[in-house]
């Protein structure tokens, strides 16, 4: 019978979802013992500029073409996209729905159906 622990197949794909619960959790927690508090209180500009720092960390492990760089960098994106997302009120279902709502839709395609500038 399989096992369901934290590194399983099953539960590893809701990975996610647990972080999000778990930065909600923090919210009004304190900044002395919890980083996603801290950040939090720090306000929306400190939020957004850490998500950004980050990024351009994993563009950067990215260009080196070093994959675990990428593989850490990624996840400290994917963190701080989260607490963008708690401080913004955006549950993690509303991004999902968006991408199944892209499901099937060739980037080009949708590209191409953009209404074209008038100038
Ligand atoms: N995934 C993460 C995670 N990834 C990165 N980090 C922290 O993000 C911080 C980034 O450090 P930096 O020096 O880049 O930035 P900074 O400390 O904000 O300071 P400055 O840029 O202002 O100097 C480090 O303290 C990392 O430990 C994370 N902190 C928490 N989590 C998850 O969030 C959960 C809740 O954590 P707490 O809110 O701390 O309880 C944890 O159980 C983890 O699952």
């Amino acid at each position: 019978m399989p096992q369901n622990n934290a590194s399983s197949p099953t539960t590893r794909k809701d990975v996610l979802e647990r972080l999000y619960h778990t930065v909600m959790a923090r919210k009004g927690a304190s900044p002395s013992v919890s980083h996603s508090a801290r950040l939090m209180a720090r306000g929306r500009s400190k939020i957004a500029q850490k998500f950004g720092e980050e990024a351009v960390e994993c563009v950067i492990e990215a260009i080196k073409g070093d994959r675990n760089g990428l593989i850490s960098e990624s996840a400290d994106v994917l963190y701080h996209l989260i607490v963008m997302w708690v401080d913004a009120g955006i549950d993690p279902a509303d991004v999902w729905e968006e991408l199944e709502r892209r499901e099937g839709t060739s980037g080009i395609e949708e590209k191409a159906s953009r209404p074209k500038p008038s100038f």
